[in-house]
């Protein structure tokens, strides 16, 4: 009994450290011509209006009427503080359910995209400023989603939650009220935006085409196993170059000419199919914006299914080991 008592209070020791660690995460203020300087990049991306700085994000909310903020991080994680007006969603919210797949991580369908955005109090003419505490890779994962199928009025906080904290601005525990609506997604899915097992197999073989792995690199070579795959390794013949070489060391993204150079350099050209994967693709997702949205290319896919779905079929061929 003892025992159980001081296993308890060591836990509620941790939580509470763990909390209070998460809250103080410091963010170094940025002075006003580090945030101008920001401002500058934006208007080389392929798509300009993508990525916004937490300071036009501020603006955005203040001066738009119908915006919707959409903190993605586990609810745990949202209630220790946010952007003010933000609602919360967190990756079951628009994946599949646990029936649809043998396997975790597909994202939801139309349908439960079209319900969740309504619950948050969203129409197809509400616009949607995305963000997280990661770099932005659960908010791309949204964004490939929205985008998919069919929803263009978006865009992504560029550094995420440590963006606006860098902005000077405030987060708050108050919780928005919201008012539902009734939310449709305009036009058909576009397909082209995903790439399914068939997709990668074909591209095995195909000269034009490169599958590319952001996973890290313990993952890549077969080091590590995350939970939720069958088997370590990666897609035979992948080129790896992790997500997060995207980003600066405070989780905005690199300029257009940085981006270039690391991709174009290892082989990622305008000019040839691509496929991105990760585990589940949701750093893939990430991958796929930077290289569409802030670009360009025309013809990259992600790979919905990842490494969890390639892993699960023991009879599809795998690669370990150091790049060949
Ligand atoms: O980001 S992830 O899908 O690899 S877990």
């Amino acid at each position: 009994m003892k025992k159980f008592g001081i296993a308890i209070l060591i836990f509620v020791i941790a939580l509470v450290g763990g909390m209070l660690w998460y809250r103080g995460r410091g963010v170094e203020v940025k002075s006003e011509i580090e945030l101008r300087e920001q401002e500058g990049k934006y208007a080389d991306y392929a798509n300009s209006d993508i990525v916004v700085s937490a300071v036009r994000a501020k603006e955005i909310m203040e001066k738009e009427e119908d915006v919707l903020i959409i903190d993605i991080r586990r609810s745990i994680a949202y209630s220790l503080g946010h952007i003010p007006g933000a609602v919360n969603v967190w990756r079951p919210d628009y994946s599949a359910d646990d029936d649809e797949y043998p396997f975790e991580g597909m994202r939801c369908s139309k349908e439960k995209m079209e319900i969740l955005l309504g619950s948050l109090g969203a129409d197809e003419n509400t616009f949607i400023l995305l963000y997280d505490d990661r770099g932005d890779y659960d908010a791309a994962r949204f964004w490939w989603q929205l985008d998919m199928y069919g929803h263009n009025k978006v865009a992504l906080i560029d550094g995420g939650l440590d963006g606006w904290k860098a902005a000077g601005f405030e987060v708050t525990t108050s919780k928005p009220e919201i008012i539902p609506k009734e939310f449709r997604f305009k036009g058909e899915m576009d397909l082209q935006k995903l790439a399914t097992l068939e997709d990668v197999k074909e591209a095995m073989s195909d000269p034009d085409s490169i599958i590319l792995d952001v996973r890290a690199f313990n993952e890549f070579t077969g080091e590590t196993l995350k939970s939720g795959a069958y088997r370590k390794g990666r897609i035979p013949g992948s080129i790896w170059i992790e997500y997060k070489e995207a980003l600066n060391e405070d989780n905005t993204f690199k300029t257009a000419d940085e981006l270039r150079e690391i991709y174009e350099s290892r082989g990622v050209t305008p000019d040839k199919n691509i496929i991105v994967y990760c585990q589940s693709g949701v750093r893939s997702a990430h991958t796929t914006f930077v290289l569409t949205q802030l670009l360009g290319y025309e013809n990259v896919r992600n790979y919905d299914g990842s490494w969890i779905e390639w892993s699960y079929y023991v009879e599809l061929p795998i690669e370990t080991g150091e790049p060949k």
